[in-house]
């Protein structure tokens, strides 16, 4: 799906929380020109995504589909307001857990028939980054990710399909898993590593400065989502505590094997018997677990190349780059900078389309600029 085809979302929609998510979908749904109306609880985060182009505050009149992008832990509670509040539309919501939330609408829905579980279609966007907030958000988030639509038995086809135009209008591709397979799916590859990431990035707060100097990729790689944010994980992880669990149990038997084999090697030596065999039969299954995720390896394409340029850590250099790239006629689609410590250079990391990465780095080195191998 590209910007140029058919929209199949019929607005208005309705977006409750203009956060990341929030805001995200609704720039994605002002650009192909369908209405949106925004809320939020926090004034300064609606007036923000407002300001972004997001959509217009106001009290929406009937809303075709209503999009909940609340945490976690008060999404059912949203769910049902606007399941009683706008009664001929689609609800959904995107919370990055399911099963919790549908148990908790079922028993708000015994509870008060006006919370219709027909039009209620859970789903989850299997895109987002570890920043929160509406400053966060992108109109291109969903480009090219899966997009969990999560149907229970008493879902319309309407609502299905509702919410499955509302994430192919998105860019996504849509997945369809009931409650129990997604949250099984998502607490291995999304929530149990956001628990690794910041399990490591934790070791790192008593770190002299001297060892964090010498950082290099490999614990920038393993670190990046321990920057997330610790209320809206500590509702992912509560909400998924059943999924969450039993693998944290497999992964503490996994860890103790691993600690045998290296206390092995630190009492008798690296040549001690079982130290070898134990570390290396989990880097190997680690090289075939690594070798099954999509986009590595040869799988799916990721939506943006990089392209690294060591700039002089000189007032204007930065602009002078921005400028050149501006010249050479490529888009920036996001940006980094890192800096090495002591050193007089930094590395931009500049985010450009898969198509002009390569003849950027011709032309930044025509230029004089130097270029990191990837
Ligand atoms: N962050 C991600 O990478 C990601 C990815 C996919 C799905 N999700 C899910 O999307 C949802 C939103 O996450 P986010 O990253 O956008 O969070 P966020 O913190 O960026 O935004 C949440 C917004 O909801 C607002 N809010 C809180 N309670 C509210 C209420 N009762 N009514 C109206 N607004 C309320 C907050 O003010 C905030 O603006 C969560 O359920 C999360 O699990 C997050
Ligand atoms: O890419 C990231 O930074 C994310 O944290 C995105 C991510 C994920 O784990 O893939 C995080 C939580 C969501 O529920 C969905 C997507």
């Amino acid at each position: 799906m590209t910007a140029d085809d058919p929209t199949a979302t019929r607005g208005p929609v309705h977006i409750v929380g203009t956060g990341l998510l929030g805001t995200s979908i609704a720039l994605a749904l002002t650009a192909r020109q369908v209405p949106v109306t925004l809320s939020d609880t926090s004034p300064s985060m609606l007036a923000l995504a407002r300001d972004l182009g997001a959509g217009e505050i106001d009290a929406p009149a009937a809303p075709a589909l209503v999009v909940v992008a609340v945490p976690p832990d008060v999404t059912s509670g949203e769910v049902a307001r606007a399941l009683r509040t706008f009664p001929d539309a689609v609800v959904t919501d995107v919370a990055s857990v399911k099963s919790v939330l549908l148990a908790e609408l079922r028993e708000l829905g015994e509870a008060d028939p006006q919370v219709d579980l027909s039009r209620y279609v859970g789903s989850h966007p299997m895109a987002g980054r570890e920043k929160s907030g509406a400053a966060a958000a992108s109109a291109d988030l969903f480009i090219g990710r899966p997009w969990v639509i999560a149907a229970h038995e008493h879902s319309t086809d309407t609502a299905v399909l509702t919410v499955r135009a509302l994430a192919a209008d998105a860019g996504a591709s849509v997945v369809s898993m009931d409650a129990v397979e997604h949250d099984d799916a998502v607490a291995l590859i999304s929530h149990v590593p956001q628990l690794m990431a910041s399990l490591m990035a934790a070791q790192l707060t008593e770190a002299p400065e001297r060892a964090l100097a010498l950082a290099g990729q490999g614990v920038r790689d393993v670190t990046r989502i321990a920057a997330s944010d610790p209320r809206l994980w500590s509702a992912i992880l509560t909400g998924n505590a059943r999924a969450v669990s039993g693998l944290l149990r497999g992964i503490r038997d996994e860890l103790d094997s691993l600690v045998a084999a290296v206390e092995r090697a630190a009492a008798d030596g690296p040549l001690a018997p079982g130290a070898v065999a134990g570390i290396s039969r989990l880097i190997t299954a680690g090289n075939h677990g690594v070798s099954r995720v999509p986009g590595k390896h040869g799988g799916a394409r990721r939506r943006y190349a990089e392209v690294t340029v060591l700039v002089p850590d000189e007032p204007g250099e930065l602009g002078r780059l921005f400028s050149e790239v501006g010249e050479i006629g490529v888009n920036i689609e996001d940006f980094q900078m890192e800096h090495s410590p002591k050193q007089k250079v930094g590395m931009a990391i500049v985010s450009v389309t898969q198509d002009s990465a390569q003849p950027l780095e011709q032309a930044l080195e025509q230029r004089g600029w130097r270029v990191v191998a990837p």
